[in-house]
């Protein structure tokens, strides 16, 4: 059973190329197979307002419209996916930049309508992890784009947190994994207004005690959500950490480390 790290990078380290240059730096450095899943929100925002489509947020996510779809598809699928994909050239990594439709790697469909209409949105059916196995056994590095694609023939709007949780799950049915989400922060804070108070492991109760005080909030919601139903079915390890500390995080636990209740 090879051990596999899965990685995700968030999008104000991507919209930061000195941080993100950094956070490639180490990840090119790691040991073991990975896998890599980027974000890009901040970027395909910039670059809407930049051709004239609007954005448009409720709670914090986005609405993708067809004018939208075709922004990420072309942030994320190109300009963010094969920017990094050449910086981990350089780096000697052999990385391939997918997105889900690639080699069938990552099957969704598209939101149903309920209160909202995220549009074209995917939630995922299934990881074709057999197909990223024979890119790793390639000794190829998969970069993964947050897009996935449905049976009718679209791409799809995908949340790059949920995207890296299912990879990581698929995976772990024939491998140890280890789920790692990097941003910009040293980890999960017990107090968001202090940078230095990393809680360093988290339990599902703690965890619903500072959401309910209001301390864990906005987009750390959904990525604590992502990442214990990682540790549910099956990924072995689940951190949270700066990217700055990704190689720390990996070798001896920096960050916030994700437990499963007693
Ligand atoms: N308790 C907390 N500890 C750390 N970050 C928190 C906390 N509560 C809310 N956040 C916010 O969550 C954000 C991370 O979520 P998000 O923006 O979705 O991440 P990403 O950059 O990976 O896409 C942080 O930038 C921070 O503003
Ligand atoms: C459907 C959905 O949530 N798509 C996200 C995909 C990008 C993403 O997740 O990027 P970050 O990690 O930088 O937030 C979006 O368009 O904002």
């Amino acid at each position: 059973m090879g051990k596999v790290t899965v990685i995700k990078i968030g999008g104000n380290v991507i919209d930061n190329p000195e941080a993100l240059k950094r956070f490639l730096g180490s990840f090119a450095q790691l040991p073991d197979d990975n896998v890599l899943i980027h974000g890009g929100g901040k970027v395909a925002t910039q670059v809407a307002e930049k051709l004239g489509v609007q954005t448009t947020m409720v709670d914090g996510r986005r609405i993708t419209d067809r004018p939208m779809l075709d922004v990420v598809t072309m942030v994320y699928g190109g300009l963010v996916n094969k920017q990094i994909v050449a910086q981990l050239q350089a780096l000697g990594t052999n990385a391939i930049g997918l997105t889900g439709a690639d080699g069938g790697t990552v099957l969704a469909h598209k939101r149903p309508v309920k209160e909202i209409d995220y549009g074209f949105v995917g939630d995922i059916e299934e990881v074709n992890s057999g197909q990223l196995q024979a890119f790793i056994r390639q000794d190829l590095t998969p970069v993964y784009a947050p897009l996935t694609y449905d049976r009718e023939g679209n791409i799809l709007n995908t949340n790059a947190d949920t995207m890296a949780s299912a990879i990581a799950v698929d995976l772990a049915a024939h491998n140890e994994v280890t789920l790692v989400y990097c941003f910009e922060k040293k980890g999960v804070l017990s107090n968001p207004d202090d940078d230095q108070s990393v809680i360093a492991e988290l339990t599902p109760s703690v965890y619903a005690e500072y959401k309910a005080s209001g301390a864990i909030n906005k987009g750390m919601i959904p990525k604590l959500d992502n990442a214990f139903r990682a540790l549910d079915k099956g990924v072995s390890k689940v951190i949270i950490c700066h990217a700055d500390e990704l190689a720390l995080a990996v070798a001896s636990g920096a960050g916030t480390t994700l437990t499963q209740s007693v």
